[in-house]
C-alpha cells in the first residue's frame, strides 16, 4: 500500500498542492481547446430558454461529424492505399460516433412540442438539410445527389469542400477497386461509373462479397472491411430513423422550415442504402 492509497478521499491539500495554477505565461486547458470561441458560439434568438437545448444539440453533432469526416476520409485514403489495418480503426470510430449521435436523441427527445413551437419561428428556413458536413458524409459514404449542393451555392468555400466530395470516389468505390486489384471480376462499367451518381447495385460486385463471405480465412481483410461497412451503415440507418422519430414526436406531420414534406421527406431518406450488395449477398449464405 502506498502513502496514497492510505490517505484515503479525505487527505488535506497536499493531493493538489503540485498543481500548477498560474497560466499567465503558460498554455492553459482553455487555450488549447481554444474555449473561448467554441462557449461562445451559442447565440439564441428567441426568448426561450429551450433554444439553448436546440444550438448545443446541432453544435455537437456538428463537431462529431467533422471528426466522423477526418477519419472517413483517412479511411478512404487507407482503402486506396491498401493499407486495411488502420482503415479499420478509423471505421470502427466512424460507427462509434455514429453510435454516439443514435443516443444523443435522447437528450434533444427531452423538448416538448410546445417547447419547440416557441423555437421554431425564430430559426426562419434553416435546416439540418442545409447541413454541409453531413451532407459531405453522404457523399463520402456514396448517396451522391448532385442537386444538394445547390443550398451551398452562396458560399464558395464551402461548395468546394461538398463539390470535390461529389466528384470523388466514395468509400464503397474504393471498396470495389480494392475487390478489383485483389483479382475478383468486377464489371469494367461499374469502375468506370460516373462518380456523381449513387452507388448502384451490381451483380459482379454482389458475387465478388459471396467469395469473401465464403472464403473468409483467404480473404480475411476484405471480410473484415465488409464487416466495418455494414456496422457503419446499420449504425448510420439507426441514425435516420431516431432522426424521423424525433421529428414525427416534437412537430407531427409539418412541412419542415427547409422546404421538404418533412416526416414524410426523412421517411423516404430511411430506404437509401449505402452498399447493396454486402446486404443483398446476406440472402445467398
Ligand atoms: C426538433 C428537432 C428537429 C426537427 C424538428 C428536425 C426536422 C427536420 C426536417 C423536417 C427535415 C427535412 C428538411 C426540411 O424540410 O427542413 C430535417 C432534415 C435534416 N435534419 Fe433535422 N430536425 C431536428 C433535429 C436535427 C438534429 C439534432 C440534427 C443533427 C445535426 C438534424 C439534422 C438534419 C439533417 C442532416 C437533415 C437532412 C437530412 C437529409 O437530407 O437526408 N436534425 N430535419
Ligand atoms: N427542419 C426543422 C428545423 C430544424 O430542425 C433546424 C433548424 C435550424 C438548424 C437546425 C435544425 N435542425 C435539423 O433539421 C423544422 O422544420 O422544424
Amino acid at each position: 500500500m502506498t502513502d496514497r492509497d492510505r490517505d484515503g478521499p479525505e487527505a488535506g491539500p497536499k493531493e493538489w498542492h503540485s498543481a500548477k495554477l498560474d497560466f499567465s505565461r503558460d498554455m492553459s486547458y482553455a487555450d488549447y481547446l481554444a474555449l473561448d470561441d467554441i462557449l461562445h458560439a451559442q447565440h439564441p434568438l428567441s426568448p426561450d430558454r429551450n433554444e439553448m437545448l436546440f444550438i448545443i444539440q446541432h453544435q455537437t453533432s456538428e463537431l462529431w461529424m467533422k471528426l466522423m469526416l477526418h477519419e472517413l476520409n483517412g479511411a478512404i485514403e487507407s482503402v486506396r492505399g491498401d493499407r486495411l489495418p488502420p482503415a479499420f480503426k478509423m471505421l470502427a470510430r466512424v460507427s462509434r460516433i455514429m453510435e454516439q449521435l443514435v443516443k444523443a436523441w435522447d437528450v434533444l427527445a427531452t423538448m416538448t412540442p410546445p417547447e419547440y413551437s416557441a423555437i421554431r419561428p425564430w430559426l426562419g428556413q434553416s435546416s439540418g438539410f442545409q447541413s454541409y458536413q453531413y451532407r459531405e458524409i453522404e457523399f463520402r459514404l456514396g448517396n451522391k445527389n448532385p442537386a444538394m449542393l445547390k443550398p451551398h451555392e452562396h458560399n464558395p468555400e464551402r461548395l468546394a469542400e461538398v463539390t470535390a466530395a461529389l466528384y470523388a470516389p466514395s468509400l464503397y468505390d474504393e471498396a470495389i477497386e480494392l475487390l478489383a486489384r485483389r483479382g475478383f471480376a468486377i464489371a469494367p462499367e461499374v469502375l468506370t461509373r460516373d462518380r456523381t451518381q449513387p452507388t448502384a447495385y451490381d451483380a459482379s460486385v454482389e458475387a465478388a462479397w459471396a467469395e469473401v463471405y465464403r472464403n473468409a480465412e483467404e480473404h480475411w481483410e476484405l471480410y473484415e472491411l465488409a464487416e466495418e461497412l455494414i456496422d457503419l451503415e446499420d449504425a448510420f440507418r439507426l441514425w435516420r430513423f431516431r432522426h424521423v422519430t424525433t421529428v414525427e414526436r416534437v412537430i407531427g406531420f409539418k412541412r419542415g422550415t427547409g422546404g421538404t414534406a418533412g416526416v414524410a421527406y426523412l421517411r423516404k431518406m430511411l430506404d437509401v442504402v449505402l452498399f447493396p450488395e454486402l446486404w443483398r449477398v446476406r440472402t445467398s449464405m
